[in-house]
Parts: C-alpha cells; structure tokens; sequence
C-alpha cells in the first residue's frame, strides 16, 4: 500500500524523523509515540504538506514528491486541531474538497449524518464548537476515493455517541479497500477497530512493532 525508503525529515539542521526502509501492506495501523515524538510529523509528510529527504511511494508507483496530484488525490489527512477561514460554512468546505477530490465512496450527505454534524454545516465554521469542527475535519478527510486516510488524533473532543460513529465508518471504509493510518491515545483493537499493525514513534525513528 505505502513504501517508505531512506525518509528524513529535518526542521532546519535538527533532525525530527527518520524512517530507513519500511514497507506496509494495505490495512489500518496504529501510530504510536510520546508526546513530541514525530507522529504529526510523519503524517504531515505523508499527506504531502511537508517537504523531506527520500521517497514514499504509494500503490507501487505514485511517488509523493514526483506525482504529487495524483498522490494527493489518493491520500486524505484529517489533522489534529483543525482550522477553517471562519467565514466559510461546512457546506462550502465540503463542496470544494468535492471539487478537488472528484466522486465519493460516500455520499457527504451521508456522512454528515452518520457524524451527526447535518443540523449545522450551512452556518460559518467560526459559529463551531471544537467538537463539530473536529466532526466537519473528520467528514472531509473521508470524501474522494482515497486508498490511504491518515487521522491524527480523530477522537479527541467527540461525543461518545459520535466516537462509536468514526469506528464503524472507519470500518465499513476499510471493507471497501481504504487503509489507515490513526494516532490516538485510545485503546484502538479494544474498541473494535482490526489492526493490521503497529507503527512506533521514537528516538525520532519510526518502525513497524
Ligand atoms: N514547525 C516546526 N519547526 C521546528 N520543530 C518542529 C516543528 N514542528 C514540530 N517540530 C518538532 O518536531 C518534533 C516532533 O513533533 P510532532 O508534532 O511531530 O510530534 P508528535 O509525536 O505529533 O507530538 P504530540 O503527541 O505532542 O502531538 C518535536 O520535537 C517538535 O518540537
């Protein structure tokens, strides 16, 4: 699904991350790692908004720094603390992403309700709690066809009724193909979601457990 070869990243001279040679085959994998680690770091390379030394390569052959429409097209990022132009409402979020992404595995509409987020995407997102901001982020990361959604700290401000919501989306997306990558504190197989695996964060190296 995603190969990892000879990755670095550096914020100016000081090295962050590290990932030698790591192959993963399509499925959901935990993203493990103390505070400060590299976690968001990985995943903000991997959704191609960081510039780093090496290659990751998805599906085989679409390379992140040499496709990086086509890659960007296939891989969605929901980041941990979201912010929007306060102006803009959900509804006017999800229709350019619309735009970017092209046809839905799942109708927004859908998932606007399977998030419980329908009542309030025509107001500004200035209006939003940080629960339905978080609510709106995780929707958006879900429109497209995506073959790789990464989720950095999806569950924290939800509700409990909307934190069981993302497991059975999560789920039902990975049963038509989706792979995953999520950073959490939660206990994530206990709670039903099938791990493929476990990806470790530390002393800025990151490794399959
Ligand atoms: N823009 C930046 N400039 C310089 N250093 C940065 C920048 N962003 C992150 N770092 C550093 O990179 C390291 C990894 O940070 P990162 O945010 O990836 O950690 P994390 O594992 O996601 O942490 P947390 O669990 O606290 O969210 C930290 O030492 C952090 O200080």
């Amino acid at each position: 699904m995603i190969a990892f070869n000879q990755v670095e990243k550096y914020y100016g001279d000081v090295l962050a991350l590290r990932i030698p040679r790591l192959s993963l085959e399509a499925g959901i994998y935990w993203v493990q790692g103390a505070n400060g680690a590299g976690k968001t770091t990985c995943l903000k390379m991997m959704a191609g908004l960081l510039p780093f030394k090496g290659q990751v390569l998805l599906s085989g052959s679409i390379d992140s720094r040499k496709q990086p429409v086509a890659y960007r097209k296939k891989v969605n990022y929901a980041v941990a603390e979201p912010l929007y132009p306060e102006f803009l409402t959900g509804r006017e979020l999800i229709a350019l992403y619309q735009r970017t992404k092209g046809p839905g595995i799942i109708d927004a509409k859908e998932l606007a309700q399977v998030l419980h987020a329908e009542s309030y995407l025509h107001t500004p997102v200035g209006t939003y709690s940080s629960g339905m901001l978080k609510k709106l982020s995780l929707l958006l990361a879900f429109l497209g066809n995506p073959s790789l959604i990464l989720l950095d700290e999806p569950l924290i401000t939800l509700d409990a009724a909307t934190v069981q919501a993302m497991y059975s989306l999560i789920n039902r997306v990975h049963a038509q193909g989706v792979s995953f990558m999520i950073t959490t504190h939660q206990a994530l197989e206990e709670d039903g979601v099938p791990l493929t695996g476990t990806l470790q964060v530390a002393g800025k190296t990151m490794v399959r457990l």
